[in-house]
């Protein structure tokens, strides 16, 4: 243990016996106290659970694992718990033989006890995030290689020997990542799986500060509002006994405390909201993060819905009731304390009753948690499925009321909607019985009678005062309430957990080859993607990877359908600055040619080389920089023009100031390039009309020009068309061929297309059947020598 953390924890420890001494001054001051005894028992014992505490946290042994730590804080935890309870209720039988008539000290006093506990979890909870910020830590220095140099004031070949270090050091930091997400992956799959509900816990762990704030403010507020019942009992008793003054007096003391429990009240709400409001973000954007690092294969097997339910409902499910977790069981466990430490300094017998219920109730608790968990589990699932429905039917409306299906996905996502209802009904029918027997039957009747009975029965035979016995009445209800809400948090802690079981899932999903290139950035945009964007641009300006590309003997079948040979032995050779034409039947695998120059998939044998490297040795975010790439259906974002084609530029340097005049002079270029400029000119707001979410508010020519702006205003070395004017009428066709023709000029292009007239003047013409290229040549060369190219070309005349 290094010293800076034991000062860290002396400084806690230092804290919190301020702040508790603080909360105890008014207590101790209590002018009806027998403040002698008080300070005589209390504080020796108080100040001796607090050294305990700390030499059990100095002394505790080094954690090499977080699963380990975990056990061995929370074994020493409950140790500690078990010993200050012991202290407790030794403490506050010592006070009762001095027939103290202030019970609340005690009560005060328990409830202080179990604040050394309490912290002690806390700091365990820290132990776990230093491990944590550790590996953080780590992964940052490894970023770090990455990060980007002013290529200004360099000379030209000190520039390209940092280039190549640095894409040596890139690609040994992905390595690096690569290999300890492969470590961890392996850790996931072969070893022991960490328990979903500690897991759930250590995500509290980045917003301790605010469940520390709300458990200091919980802390020093429950003794007020412990000390309540207490006075209206002894003002109750006291107008019993004729003692107005006495009556009075506890109503005052009664209204203070009860001010300055609802003042505390409100930091209490406000902190624990806000560690649950960090927590669902928190949870969010690195489920986002991480769903944006998987390969493209994923998705072709994961509903888009389905994904966002995950990323929506899930993740609230899992976190509201996380944060209310750590309140309800800390609150709960420090009333429960204090009130059974009155309880049994007033009766032992009464307590002893009071409490008879508690072991049955753990055991339904138990019961009822278990089956909730796995409930919850199929509910979400239910509700993901749903929505996944809602989704696809709310994206293509337009399809669904072209073909008149309305009725059709009204039913489909009525049956989804019934099932979930129907899981919720059974939930609702435990839910009811639970309450019925635990807690409107055992603690609302069983106790009570009980309670009256034996109460009854001291009054009667013992003597015992009935003040004693109405504060009991009043007292209890807390204790049973509270009860139940320790259980119950511990039941919403399992059934948050079976919410988070699929969340986790995403988490801990290999991420395959061959990624997005975002996989292991945290946050997506952090400091590693900036870093590799610079080495990109840097890249672009130096070495082009599009100068020679060659696929060799490339075999592939989609990861999805195994089945289905899709490329066989494939061979291609396109030159730098060369266009080449991709035609064939369709479903031949034009367009799967494109998907692997891209990377979206890796190939299944062969080789694809860009510059004599092969492909998958190629930085993916740099090989990405370099291509630019039109598909048959432009998707656009809802945002401007201007944004849809400035996302063309990535999130790099290259975007530059957003706002910066060279931008948009650049963006207005990429426009004019792609025939675009004039009818975005034609708009009231020009660059700035909005384009409707996916692009509905322009027809697919004015799109399909946006998107080859953005495709081509980074100036890639490489692009792909893929089919980029199949949709297109013969007239918006023209001008979108043109705008290519255009580009194409001074990039390398390969073209995918239905219409041939459209590649006549490529350079070379392959074509594809059955998954190899059959022939290739000019349009002329193919002509005459009347094979495959020919036939087609009559064909579609
Ligand atoms: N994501 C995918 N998952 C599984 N199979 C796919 C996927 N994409 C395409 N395929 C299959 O791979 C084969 C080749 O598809 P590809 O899209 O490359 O054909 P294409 O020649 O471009 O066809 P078209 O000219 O009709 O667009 C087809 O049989 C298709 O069903």
């Amino acid at each position: 243990m290094t010293a800076a953390r034991c000062v860290y924890l002396l400084c806690v420890y230092l804290l919190l016996t301020l702040l508790v001494v603080l909360a105890l001054f008014p207590v101790l001051l209590y002018p009806f106290s027998d403040s002698e005894a008080a300070s005589s028992t209390l504080l020796p014992c108080f100040l001796f659970c607090h050294a305990f505490s700390l030499a059990v946290s100095l002394f505790r042994p080094s954690q090499d694992s977080e699963t380990k730590a975990t056990i061995i804080n929370f074994c020493l935890s409950s140790i500690l718990l078990f010993a200050v309870a012991c202290t407790g209720v030794s403490v506050a039988l010592e006070l009762s033989l001095y027939d103290s008539d202030v019970p609340w000290i005690e009560v005060a006093g328990g409830s202080i006890f179990t604040l050394g506990s309490v912290s002690l979890i806390l700091s365990s909870i820290a132990d776990i995030s230093e491990v944590r910020t550790d590996n953080d830590k780590k992964n940052k220095a490894t970023m770090s290689l990455a990060s980007p140099t002013d290529g200004d004031s360099i000379s030209e070949p000190l520039l390209r020997q940092q280039i190549a270090e640095q894409t040596e050091q890139t690609e040994q930091t992905e390595q690096t990542e690569q290999n300890e997400q492969n470590e961890q992956n392996e850790q996931n799959e072969s070893g022991p799986k960490k328990n979903p509900t500690t897991r759930l816990l250590s995500l509290a762990i980045p917003h301790r500060a605010y469940l520390y704030l709300g458990c200091i403010a919980l802390l020093i507020r429950l003794p007020f509002s412990l000390s309540i019942p207490h006075f209206v009992s002894e003002c109750l008793g006291a107008l019993s006994r004729s003692e107005f003054d006495t009556a009075y007096h506890n109503i005052i003391l009664l209204f203070v405390a009860g001010t300055i429990d609802a003042c505390l009240d409100f930091w209490c709400v406000y902190l624990f909201g806000l560690a649950q409001l960090n927590l669902v973000k928190t949870v969010r954007t690195s489920l986002f993060s991480r769903l944006l690092s998987f390969e493209v294969g994923f998705f072709d097997e994961n509903p888009v819905g389905n994904l966002t339910s995950r990323l929506n409902s899930d993740t609230s499910a899992m976190s509201s009731d996380l944060t209310w977790f750590f309140r309800f069981s800390i609150e709960a466990t420090v009333r429960i304390s204090g009130i059974v430490t009155y309880m049994f300094i007033r009766s032992p017998v009464l307590a002893g009753a009071a409490c008879l219920v508690i072991p049955l109730v753990a055991i339904v608790n138990k019961k009822y948690g278990d089956w909730l968990s796995k409930n919850s589990k199929k509910v979400q699932t239910a509700l993901a499925e749903a929505n996944s429905v809602a989704q696809e039917a709310l994206s293509c409306v337009r399809t669904v009321i072209a073909f008149s299906s309305e009725e059709q996905e009204r039913e489909h996502y009525n049956e989804l909607v019934e099932v979930y209802y129907r899981l919720n009904v059974k939930q609702t029918i435990a839910q009811g019985v639970y309450y019925m027997v635990i807690s409107t039957f055992l603690v609302n009747t069983v106790v009570q009678a009980i309670l009256l009975y034996v109460g009854s029965r001291l009054v009667r035979e013992d003597g015992m005062e009935v003040d004693v016995l109405l504060a009991f009445m009043l007292y209890q209800g807390q204790l049973q309430e509270y009860t139940l809400q320790i259980f119950q948090s511990y039941t919403a802690l399992l059934q948050s957990s079976g919410a988070g079981d699929k969340v986790f899932e995403l988490m801990d999903r290999k991420i395959k080859e061959p990624g997005t290139g975002s996989g292991g950035r945290g946050e997506g945009r952090g400091r590693g993607s900036e870093g590799e964007s610079a080495l990109s641009t840097a890249l672009t300006t130096t070495e082009s990877l599009a100068s020679k590309i060659e696929f060799t003997d490339v075999s592939f079948k989609y990861p999805t359908r195994p089945d289905e040979q899709v490329l066989s032995k494939l061979n291609l050779c396109i030159e730098s600055g060369q266009t080449v034409a991709i035609v064939g039947q369709s479903g031949c695998g034009k367009s799967t040619i494109v998907s692997l120059l891209a990377r979206y998939y890796d190939v299944g044998s062969g080789s694809i080389k860009f510059n004599d490297r092969d492909v998958r040795e190629v930085n993916l975010h740099t090989l990405r920089s370099q291509i630019g790439i039109i598909s048959q259906e432009p998707s656009l974002f809802s945002g401007s023009i201007f944004d849809n084609i400035k996302y063309g530029l990535g999130d790099g340097d290259e975007g530059g100031d957003g706002d910066g005049e060279d931008l948009r002079q650049r963006v207005e270029e990429a426009a004019k390039t792609a025939n675009a400029h004039d009818f975005i000119c034609g708009f009231s707001k020009r660059y700035d009309t909005l384009c409707g979410e996916r692009g509905v508010a322009l027809s697919g020519g004015q799109k399909q020009r946006i998107a080859i702006a953005r495709a081509i205003v980074k100036k890639p070395q490489l692009l792909l068309c893929d089919e980029a004017t199949a949709a297109l009428d013969n007239e918006s066709e023209q001008i979108v061929q043109q705008a290519l023709d255009r580009v194409s000029k001074s990039t390398t292009t390969i073209v995918v297309a239905h219409r041939l007239r459209t590649v006549r003047n490529a350079d070379k013409i392959c074509v594809v059947k059955d998954g190899v290229i059959v022939e290739s040549g000019s349009h002329e060369e193919l002509i005459r020598r009347g094979g495959e190219y020919k036939q087609m070309v009559e064909n579609f005349s």
